[in-house]
């Protein structure tokens, strides 16, 4: 989960960034037509404070396409928004100000949430709605009209009803983000990790494992004789089969690990922090549970036609740095292992291609179907 969450975030990044970007291109122009406009009126601060908040959003704009800005890009909202929200205080505060500038205050929790997120997003927002509304009580305290019950309910309400909505928003968009990433990264039949994730994950692992000096490993597994399954009892129970298969493996894993499901019956472990031969003494424990494990269903074993399913693995282990660096050198390695896996007789893992490293066959355990 928390894996989808870092990508969820890094996903949500460039959308903020355009976001952002276009922000500071309305500031620019907008700060710059208020200066001349309050130069106009002689508000002198004021056209002052718009013209610095129109270099500064350049500045900032100029920094954000020289500089690898979108993995902080939610500080580069909060240097923006700030000095802009600040600067928008000071105009509401403005003595010279008319009450109509207030309309302004409406964008806050549109701005900060688009930028933002639902959480910081929200904090901002309340904050200076809040100071707004504390400046529009005390500029306008002997003003009856303006602070009688009708316009205070129009703007209390037109601010809360724009804040639930951002906010709202920000929460579906997150969520919807949040699942579709789900379904591009994992198996629909068995909600395993699929290949892209695979992909990711070990880019990531990798990195780490060089920098830590620390061993990663792969495990390719594959069902024996699965065909059978599919061909004796049909496809429904070969997936209800997968599906037992997945959680047979989930459940022999740390939770750093990794399982995926690379397409039709073979799986990859991904082993984080292990070595070749611990990683080959994972991958065997998790053959010896599968093969005493009956094929569950609800909760009970799977019985069919008075026989209890049972399913064996065979499979091939390759390590990080000894076998390959690339993910898909790995996968070639621990493929050719399989295979000589299945050539000698199935129901077996393999580290090395010599018969001495494949942990012992049990391939006439009784009771065993498949
Ligand atoms: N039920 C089901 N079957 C699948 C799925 N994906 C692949 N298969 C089946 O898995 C079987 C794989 O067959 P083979 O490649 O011959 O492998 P095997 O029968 O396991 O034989 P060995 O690997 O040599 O031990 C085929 O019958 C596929 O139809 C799936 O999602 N659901």
């Amino acid at each position: 989960m928390q894996n989808y969450l870092n990508s969820q975030q890094l996903l949500s990044r460039p959308y903020r960034q355009a976001v952002l970007k276009a922000l500071l291109i309305i500031t620019i122009i907008s700060g710059l037509l208020f200066t001349v406009l309050n130069l106009g009126r002689q508000n002198y601060s004021l056209a002052f404070a718009e013209l610095l908040m129109s270099i500064y959003s350049m500045a900032i704009l100029w920094l954000l396409s020289t500089t690898d800005f979108v993995k902080h890009i939610e500080i580069w909202a909060l240097v923006y928004l700030v000095p802009f929200f600040s600067v928008m205080m000071l105009a509401l505060a403005s003595p010279g100000a008319t009450a109509s500038v207030f309309v302004w205050v409406f964008l806050i929790p549109i701005l900060s949430h688009f930028t933002l997120g639902k959480r910081l997003g929200l904090m901002i927002s309340v904050c200076y709605i809040a100071m707004a509304g504390v400046i529009f009580f005390n500029k306008y305290q002997a003003d009856l009209e303006l602070l009688g019950p009708v316009p205070v309910a129009n703007f209390s309400i037109l601010t809360l009803v724009i804040l639930a909505f951002s906010s709202a928003y920000e929460i579906t968009r997150e969520q919807t983000e949040l699942r579709l990433l789900k379904m591009a990264h994992s198996d629909p039949l068995t909600g395993l990790a699929n290949r892209a994730h695979l992909h990711s994950v070990f880019e990531h692992e990798q990195r780490r494992s060089e920098r830590a000096q620390s061993p990663l490993c792969i495990a390719l597994l594959d069902l024996d004789h699965f065909k059978r399954v599919n061909d004796t009892y049909g496809h429904e129970v070969g997936d209800m089969a997968l599906v037992h298969v997945a959680e047979v493996l989930k459940a022999g894993l740390r939770k750093s690990d990794l399982v995926a499901r690379l397409g039709g019956e073979e799986f990859c472990l991904l082993l984080m922090e292990t070595q070749g031969q611990q990683g080959l003494a994972v991958a065997d424990k998790i053959r010896r549970r599968l093969e005493q494990t009956p094929v569950m269903f609800e909760g009970a074993p799977l019985v069919i036609d008075g026989t209890v399913i049972t399913l064996t693995i065979s499979g091939g282990v390759a390590e990080h740095g000894v076998d390959g660096t690339a993910l898909k050198d790995l996968i070639r390695v621990a493929d050719q292992r399989l295979y000589e896996s299945k050539n000698n007789g199935r129901n077996q893992i393999r580290l090395h291609s010599d018969a001495a490293s494949a942990l012992e066959v049990d391939d006439k355990s009784p009771g065993l179907l498949f």
